[in-house]
């Protein structure tokens, strides 16, 4: 048997074997706890267990710290201006600092010490992050603290603000796969089956917890400020109401659906709506953060990443460990490509895969810029005027995370497709009648698949992963509108409305009679 040895996780109740034991560690790292850290400082005097009664599960995770102090932390991460060269560069900033750009006005990425994680070999890492999946530890029950180490390894877990977000579905759209598309082996992460019904929570409680890092140390951040299309704003204001930390929201008036326009408001955040667009949101809070102590949570703000690019880790960890050849995202304000590129990337290049899957990003016709970009050749950028979309959180014209994208999909050998009114309707309606529930935008990306299908680019057997990034019951003024056939010019081709009857038994009779003769098998 290969040399092994025993390791409690951090949540303390499960004990790893591993493989074999890294041979470059120097120190015990903090999440080596009880046998191993106990082995390492044997005068710990070990304090009294909380009692149940008393405790919760942060006092609990506290008393961990206690009776096993965190060791020497080799894990650190800090910002650096993205896509700088990291041989000639010198220019970085502690996370406890408030920068949203690099001094030439770039973008910045969180920078993780990879020499120190790479102390541990992959195995390590998978059997890590699988130990601490469906437990109730604070804070490595939430799907984006499950790997703490990768994501904000300094923070102290008594400052994380978090919902145990992540750890969402991963769904085996069998019977779509097969019947749209002749496909077996086809599958949908249901990012948007989270706390407040998308993707953004993964980011929003990294921003929100290093926020409040950040008022504990007395750092000026009076709030927390976003221009949204509707989901930003609403996890926003979830995790600040939790936290008790002000939240300020730009949204463009008339833009965005009620039940995400309602969210922050039920939430307490301050609501702007704004007789702009998105960009004309994103242009305003741009301004605003940098004049008032107001914290900026927009993707351009690098730290949402770190928390976003946890779920490119747990699709892995989902298919235990095997990599897809496919993964597909609705694109808007582009940062969420770059965090998915940036999972995977980190789980190759610490070992725990030996490839990274080919990532296509899905954009609506209306709002398209990036796909002109890709069809140029990457040529030339051009901003454009995004027109109103069914898609309408991805309605965006001049995306902050331009360059993260194209990064992301030079890197993964990737594909960008559009998707038409109609088409992103139709794609949602023939998925909602397999039983799923999708929102327009994964509408998108599923448009895009049936395209690289029809293309013969994605292959019948292909493992492929669509990113679904909010919860359809936000977007259920489209579907009436689509089910009712009342969208102007589009045939609403797989629309199923409801038949309205008289309440008499005949009546009814009749009606049922009529379906069930064009029913197979009746
Ligand atoms: C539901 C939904 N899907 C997709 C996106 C696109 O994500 P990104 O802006 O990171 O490209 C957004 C937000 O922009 C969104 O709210
Ligand atoms: N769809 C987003 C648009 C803003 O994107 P962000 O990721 O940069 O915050 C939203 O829901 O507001």
């Amino acid at each position: 048997m290969a040399s092994s040895y025993l390791i409690q996780s951090p949540n303390f109740s499960t004990t790893l074997k591993l493989p074999s034991k890294p041979t470059t560690l120097k120190t015990t790292p903090s999440f080596l706890p009880i046998k191993a850290a106990a082995a390492a400082s044997s005068n710990n005097t070990p304090t009294p267990t909380p009692t149940s009664k008393s405790s919760n599960i942060r006092d609990k995770a506290r008393h961990q710290n206690l009776t096993n102090p965190p060791q020497i932390n080799n894990f650190s991460a800090k910002y650096v201006p993205f896509g700088a060269d990291p041989d000639t560069s010198t220019e970085s900033y502690s996370l406890d600092e408030i920068v949203y750009r690099s001094q030439s006005g770039g973008l910045l990425d969180v920078q993780h010490d990879l020499s120190a994680l790479k102390a541990f070999p992959g195995s390590y890492w998978r059997a890590l992050f699988d130990s601490r999946v469906g437990k109730r530890t604070w804070p490595y029950g939430s799907g984006v603290w499950s790997k703490k180490e990768w994501v904000l390894p300094d923070i102290s877990s008594d400052d994380i603000v978090s919902a145990f977000e992540g750890n969402t579905n991963l769904f085996w759209a069998e019977r779509f796969g097969k019947q749209f598309l002749g496909m077996n082996d086809l599958w949908v992460k249901h990012c948007g089956i989270s706390h407040t019904g998308s993707f953004k929570d993964l980011g929003m409680t990294v921003l929100v917890s290093q926020v409040n890092r950040l008022r504990k140390m007395n750092k000026p951040v009076v709030g927390v400020g976003c221009a949204s299309t509707g989901d930003t704003s609403a996890a926003l204001s979830a995790y600040c109401a939790s936290a008790g930390i002000p939240s300020i929201v730009f949204l463009p008036a008339n833009k965005i659906s009620i039940a995400q326009l309602v969210q922050p408001i039920a939430n307490g955040a301050f609501v702007l709506s704004i007789d702009t667009d998105f960009d004309g949101c994103m242009k305003l809070i741009r301004e605003v953060t940098s004049e008032l102590p107001i914290y900026l949570a927009n993707s351009l703000n690098s730290l949402r990443l770190e928390g976003q690019k946890t779920a490119a880790i747990e699709i892995l960890q989902q298919f235990d460990w095997e990599v897809p050849e496919w993964v597909i995202i609705p694109g808007g304000n582009l940062g969420n490509i770059y965090a998915f590129y940036k999972g995977f990337h980190m789980c190759k290049e610490l070992g725990l895969v030996d490839k990274i899957p080919r990532l296509v990003c899905a954009q609506a016709a209306n709002a398209n810029p990036l796909y002109l970009y890709y069809k140029s050749a990457w040529d030339e950028f051009k901003a454009v005027k995004a027109n109103s979309t069914f898609a309408s959180a991805i309605q965006i014209g001049d995306p902050v995370s331009i360059d993260r994208a194209v990064y992301a999909l030079k890197n993964s050998n990737g594909i960008v497709e559009e998707a038409t009114e109609e088409e992103l309707m139709d794609a949602m309606a023939m998925a909602d009648s397999t039983g799923m529930f999708i929102c327009p935008h994964t509408g998108v990306a599923l448009t895009a698949l049936m395209k690289l299908r029809k293309s013969g680019v994605i292959g019948s057997t292909d493992r492929t992963v669509v990113v679904s990034t909010a919860h359809g019951l936000k977007f259920t003024q489209s579907k009436i509108d689509y089910h009712s056939n009342n969208i102007k010019e589009m045939a609403c081709s797989y629309a199923n409305p409801p038949v309205s009857v008289a309440a008499d038994f005949g009546s009814v009779m009749d009606v049922l009679k009529k379906y069930l003769s064009k029913t197979p098998k009746y």
